[in-house]
């Protein structure tokens, strides 16, 4: 029903995006054992503070920088293969540093998988570098240091993501301040785990154009009228909230609801295989059970180009193409 749409992504990280088949070509590679996080070709977690530990425990069987260029180019070719033009990774250089790899290795391996996809298929990427939540406020700091002063041009956007219950916006908001001065595009995971109190504190402190999940801005209606106001576009994640128990199923997501009040909304895989879900798969869910139309769903695909954190030649021709 929508295999023959375009598709476009804003918001799956790059760890998140391996799937189990690969994990455990790399840990027979490097002998590491993966029955704690790994059962019977599944990831084996129960409640969000298990995803990050299991996604924490996923990200160390890629140890150097031709493993992070393997999994880059190869989630990218399987976007490309299902019609995707346009794809922006979150990458989080703390996780290369956790198995002792350098940033500058784990973006490169990183750039080379996305320039390979690119020949091969011609998906247009970037890269948004990450700061996660439960490292601490001075690792955070530390990759807004680097994601500003990398001059790597794929790198074209910060997020701050992990355990959105650690701390509060504010403990972050000097990491903001430095990718904000250096010109990257800001978004935030806000809104996920936590209340609508977190997607207020986002806008109040970072002031993002976009923000990653941010659907329990629907407890809030004057905060839902102030992101319709704002224009701030949602990087809506329907499979992830459902398998992380934010919403008990896609009848009660409220994606059509904040559609309905203006906001800006996009669709996106977040960590696909641990979700048993893919980009493709949340496209159906938004034709079916979600109930948009093909114009509602070409629409947020556009909306996702247009809040793209891109340079304006490659938007011009990435909208065109749609
Ligand atoms: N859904 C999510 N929320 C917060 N941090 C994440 N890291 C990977 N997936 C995430
Ligand atoms: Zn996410």
């Amino acid at each position: 029903m929508t295999s023959h749409l375009k598709k476009a992504e804003l918001h799956c990280h790059l760890e998140g995006a391996a799937s189990p088949a690969l994990v455990l070509r790399q840990a027979e590679k490097y002998g590491i054992d993966t029955s704690a996080f790994l059962r019977d070709g599944a990831y084996v977690w129960s409640d969000f503070s298990e995803f990050i530990r299991c996604y924490d425990d996923v990200a160390a069987v890629f140890r150097t920088e031709e493993d992070y260029a393997l999994l880059a180019e190869t989630y990218l070719s399987e976007l490309a293969s299902i019609g995707t033009i346009y794809s922006e990774l979150t990458v989080s250089p703390d996780h290369g540093k956790r198995i002792g790899l350098g940033p500058d290795a784990y973006i490169g391996g990183v750039a080379s998988g996305m320039r390979a996809a690119r020949e091969k298929t011609g998906i247009e990427s970037r890269m948004i570098v990450t700061g996660e939540r439960h490292f601490g406020p001075e690792s955070v700091i530390a990759a807004a240091e680097y994601a500003a002063r990398s001059g790597n041009p794929l790198i074209t956007g910060f997020n701050l993501a992990g355990e959105e219950r650690m701390g509060r916006v504010a403990d972050y908001a000097r990491a903001f301040d430095i990718a904000r001065e250096a010109g990257l595009g800001l978004t935030i995971h806000a809104g996920e785990v936590c209340g609508a109190f977190s997607v207020s504190d986002a806008l109040d402190i970072v002031k993002p154009s976009r923000i990653g999940h941010g659907v329990r801005a629907i407890e809030d209606t004057d905060l839902v009228r102030r992101l319709a106001d704002l224009g701030t576009v949602l990087e809506v994640c329907p499979g992830s909230n459902v398998a992380l128990q934010v919403f008990p199923d896609f009848q009660s997501h409220p994606l059509r609801a904040l559609k309905d009040a203006g906001v800006r909304v996009t669709i996106n895989s977040d960590d696909p295989p641990f979700f048993d879900t893919s980009l493709a798969r949340e496209y159906e869910l938004a034709a079916g059970v979600m109930g948009f139309s093909e114009d509602e769903i070409n629409a947020m695909t556009r909306t996702a180009i247009k809040a793209a954190f891109l340079d304006e030649e490659t938007r011009a021709s990435l909208l065109a193409g749609l």
